[in-house]
């Protein structure tokens, strides 16, 4: 945590530890208006922390912890254009993809809007094209589906956002490969045929060697079936390597730019959308960054305690670092957004699991949660029951939408809507021993077993809910928890931007190759790499 905070956290783990554990139980039965004064709304968006420890003084303390942060300034800072991504020297600026707005946004005194706006224009002449046929494949044929190779920022994106808007999805049906296990792209392009597959190569960095193998697997099958001359028309890229794409042998007109003040895993709105975009058309997909647009505005505009994403990032803060809760659930109640905990995975962890703080020195205090989730109802049948009984508490995150996109189906909503709401009341509620030695009681069963049905309560959720899941509110979702973690890294001190703890395991896989092939002995490797290797080469023979 930034030391500037420092007195205002000791008071709040003071606060902490003199309510806690806060009965919430006890704190809604003495307050009718706990829910109002523990929500906050943008338009159909209602996010609901009523259900976590928090009272008046913790809110106040909360509303002065930002204030001794800047986190406001801190926000403007990061829409200003300035170079807050300070490791790499960068300016953190994927609110100017989204901007629908006529202000110009700066890096360095240039305005950005013009190249956003004709990379988005181009993009959405691809997708055009692509769906009206005028874009076919190089025997003629209409492109039907489209492949896009990438990983981390350049999948998780667009796999989510396709499967989230599936209702949407009208244009070439869309598929992913993102992991170097050759499983993936030959399950993928087993179901396809070359003459009639779009494949597009995204890569930020167009070196990573997951999206480049795959990749020359890809322009291999394309090249086996219809000759190298159709590499050309079967293929597109989207990077910010301009020069590496091109000697790829992807023509200019079929190459999608993006900047350098585009994180990987904040690009959904950049050309790293395309396949979104070509599954849901370019209005929808203008209509996604809407959302997100005005979810930025709320943020640069709404006071804290009426802030979606610093309330978010806030309560975040304060389960981790004075409730000390090492893990958060994401519950979506919408199987279309079964990718959403993969995505807010990468979004959140990339981003705040670092032990080292802006300056370069170590962290005072704890870096961000373990995030993890599954789709409800799912997810009550798998590990619900830890979260109910289990000796952790962990704070879980319900997400549901107030409609589904199956008219004829609402009786099944309305039981999904009905489980995600009794999920986080039991979770708050618990049940006492006496309540469960009446229930069973009346229930006429062996009263002596009632210490089973015990649940603590008193575990702290919060709950986003909204209309429907459509490409508006997707994208305002997906904006909030990005400034939610933005919040966040503020208070824990760290920069959100950049990501070296991912370089060490990269750069050992690239030095052990050569071992796992026979090319080189394990020398210098400990045992246990070593002794894996040799099993492993023992165990491909014959
Ligand atoms: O788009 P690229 O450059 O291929 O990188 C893919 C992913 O790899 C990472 O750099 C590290 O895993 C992510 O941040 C990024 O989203």
């Amino acid at each position: 945590m930034i030391p500037d905070i420092g007195r205002t956290l000791t008071k709040l783990q003071v606060h902490h530890v003199q309510t806690m554990p806060l009965d919430m139980r006890a704190a809604f039965a003495g307050d009718p208006d706990r829910f109002e004064r523990y929500s906050a709304r943008l338009d159909d968006l209602l996010l609901d922390y009523s259900k976590c420890p928090a009272d008046t003084e913790t809110m106040h303390l909360l509303q002065q912890l930002a204030i001794d942060a800047d986190l406001e300034q801190k926000r403007d800072a990061m829409f200003s254009g300035a170079h807050i991504n300070a490791t790499e020297d960068r300016a953190v600026l994927h609110t100017a993809l989204r901007n629908r707005s006529d202000a110009p946004v700066r890096d360095g005194g240039k305005d950005v809007m013009p190249q956003i706006r004709a990379v988005l224009d181009a993009m959405g002449a691809f997708a055009t094209g692509l769906s009206d046929g005028t874009i076919a494949g190089a025997t003629g044929k209409r492109i039907t589906d489209v492949v896009n190779i990438g990983i981390g920022g350049s999948d998780l994106g667009p796999a989510m956002t396709c499967q989230a808007l599936s209702p949407y999805c009208d244009g070439p049906a869309v598929h992913f490969v993102s992991n170097i296990d050759g499983a993936h792209i030959a399950d993928a392009l087993a179901k396809l045929d070359p003459e009639t597959t779009l494949v597009i190569v995204a890569s930020k960095t167009f070196t990573t060697i997951e999206t480049m193998t795959n990749a020359a697997t890809a322009r291999k099958w394309i090249a086996e079936a219809m000759g190298e001359e159709a590499v050309g028309q079967h293929f597109a890229a989207v990077s910010t390597a301009l020069d590496k794409v091109a000697a790829f042998g992807i023509g200019q007109e079929r190459v999608f730019g993006f900047w350098d003040f585009v994180g990987g895993r904040y690009s959904i709105w950049s050309a790293i959308g395309l396949p979104l975009m070509i599954a849901i058309g370019p209005k929808r997909f203008g209509e996604f960054l809407e959302g997100a647009h005005n979810l930025d505005n709320h943020f640069r505009t709404a006071p804290v305690l009426e802030n979606l994403p610093m309330l978010l990032g806030l309560i975040g803060f304060f389960h981790r670092a004075v409730c000390n809760w090492g893990s958060r659930a994401v519950i979506p109640y919408d199987q279309r957004l079964a990718r959403l905990p993969a995505y807010l995975q990468q979004l959140d962890m990339e981003s705040n699991g670092k032990s080292v703080a802006v300056d370069g020195k170590a962290l005072e205090g704890p870096s961000g949660p373990l995030v993890w989730g599954e789709p409800g109802t799912n997810s009550q049948h798998a590990f619900f029951q830890l979260l109910h009984q289990g000796s952790d508490i962990i704070p879980v995150e319900f997400i549901i939408a107030a409609q589904g996109h199956e008219p004829d189906l609402q009786h099944q909503h309305d039981l999904l809507v009905a489980n995600c709401l009794a999920q986080s009341e039991a979770l708050m509620r618990g049940r006492t021993l006496e309540e469960a030695q009446a229930q069973m009681q009346a229930n006429g069963a062996d009263v002596s077993l009632a210490p089973h049905r015990v649940f603590a309560g008193n575990r702290p959720s919060l709950t986003i809910a909204y209309k429907k899941l459509t490409p508006y509110a997707l994208g305002r979702l997906i904006a909030l928890y990005e400034h939610r973690v933005f919040v966040e890294a503020q208070l824990f001190g760290i920069n959100a931007f950049d990501q070296w703890g991912v370089e060490l395991g990269k750069e050992l896989a690239t030095a052990l190759l050569p071992v796992v092939e026979g090319k080189e002995d394990a020398e210098g490797h400990d045992s246990s790499t070593a002794g894996l290797v040799a099993f492993i080469q023992e165990e491909q023979k014959g």
